[in-house]
């Protein structure tokens, strides 16, 4: 029973099975003509399955961007993304929100938990929403994973700062999602209430199996995943793999001398 708990509800039954999410040439141009800014120019990505990504680069070099198309919160100008074998782009709006419902889970910055609820309705929310019953095994693993079972009655503004965020992503993994997207999720915490979270999404992939794909401008951050993109102009121009944090800053201060690419 564990190992079926474990195992990601969907995902991993195509052809690339190792492959969670994947970009083909994808470009995302804003404006028209004189105003036209391409935030993504032909990128191309393979997410790795039950990894951590994290995604990097300066300030305007697509992150955010490609973090929205890979999870289907923005359209593309031209290209594909697929989640496992579902080409995600050109689905209307009505199977797109579905999917994103179903398949996707998502850490914000701003923690985006409603005060009204406890942290274990919190928790709860979207498969109340979208009238799927949790199954209580696996709640009971995501709480312990992420350290609440204690605090499942407090309300939000009876956690720190840490704990809503640890709220937010016991909320992402209770549906079992095939991947987390997280933009700067760490983004709001000090550092060590930070530490807490990281270590907690690291947990989740070791131990739970989960892929998650993280924005973020910090070099600690990044060293908690497996891989880390680096992105330039819209482009992917670098990647590392289990990255210290002083590796990723070393990186970061290389591309900064360089300016920029190239
Ligand atoms: N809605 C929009 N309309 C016009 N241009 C946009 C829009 N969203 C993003 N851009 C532009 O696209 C480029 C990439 O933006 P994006 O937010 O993806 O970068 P980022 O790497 O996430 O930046 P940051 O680290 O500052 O959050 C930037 O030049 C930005 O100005």
């Amino acid at each position: 029973m564990t190992t079926a708990v474990a195992t990601p509800r969907h995902g991993g039954t195509g052809r690339n099975a190792a492959v969670a999410a994947r970009a083909r040439q994808v470009v995302k141009a804003y404006g028209a003509g004189e105003t036209r800014v391409v935030a993504l120019d032909h990128v191309d990505v393979d997410i790795a399955r039950g990894q951590f990504t994290a995604i990097m680069g300066p300030s305007g070099s697509g992150k955010s961007t490609l973090m929205h198309c890979l999870a289907g919160l923005d359209t593309v100008s031209s290209g594909q993304i697929f989640l496992d074998e579902t080409e995600i782009t050109g689905l209307k709006d009505k199977k797109l929100t579905q999917l994103r419902r179903d398949r996707i889970g998502f850490i914000f910055q701003a923690f985006n938990l409603l005060p009204t609820l406890n942290a274990l309705e919190n928790i709860t929310l979207p498969m109340d929403i979208a009238g799927r019953r949790p199954d209580a095994a696996w709640l009971r693993q995501v709480v312990e994973t992420v350290g609440l079972a204690e605090r499942l009655k407090h309300r939000p503004t009876e956690l720190s700062g840490g704990q809503q965020q640890r709220v937010a992503v016991a909320r992402a993994l209770a549906a079992r999602p095939e991947i987390i997207f997280g933009d700067e999720p760490t983004g709001n915490l000090d550092s060590r209430a930070g530490a807490e979270v990281l270590s907690f999404l690291r947990r989740s992939v070791d131990e739970l199996g989960q892929t998650i794909v993280m924005v973020t401008h910090d070099p600690v951050a990044a060293s908690y995943a497996d891989r880390v993109l680096y992105l330039a102009d819209g482009r992917i121009v670098d990647e590392m793999h289990s990255p210290t944090a002083d590796q990723v800053l070393d990186r970061m201060k290389d591309f900064d001398s360089r300016g920029r690419t190239s």
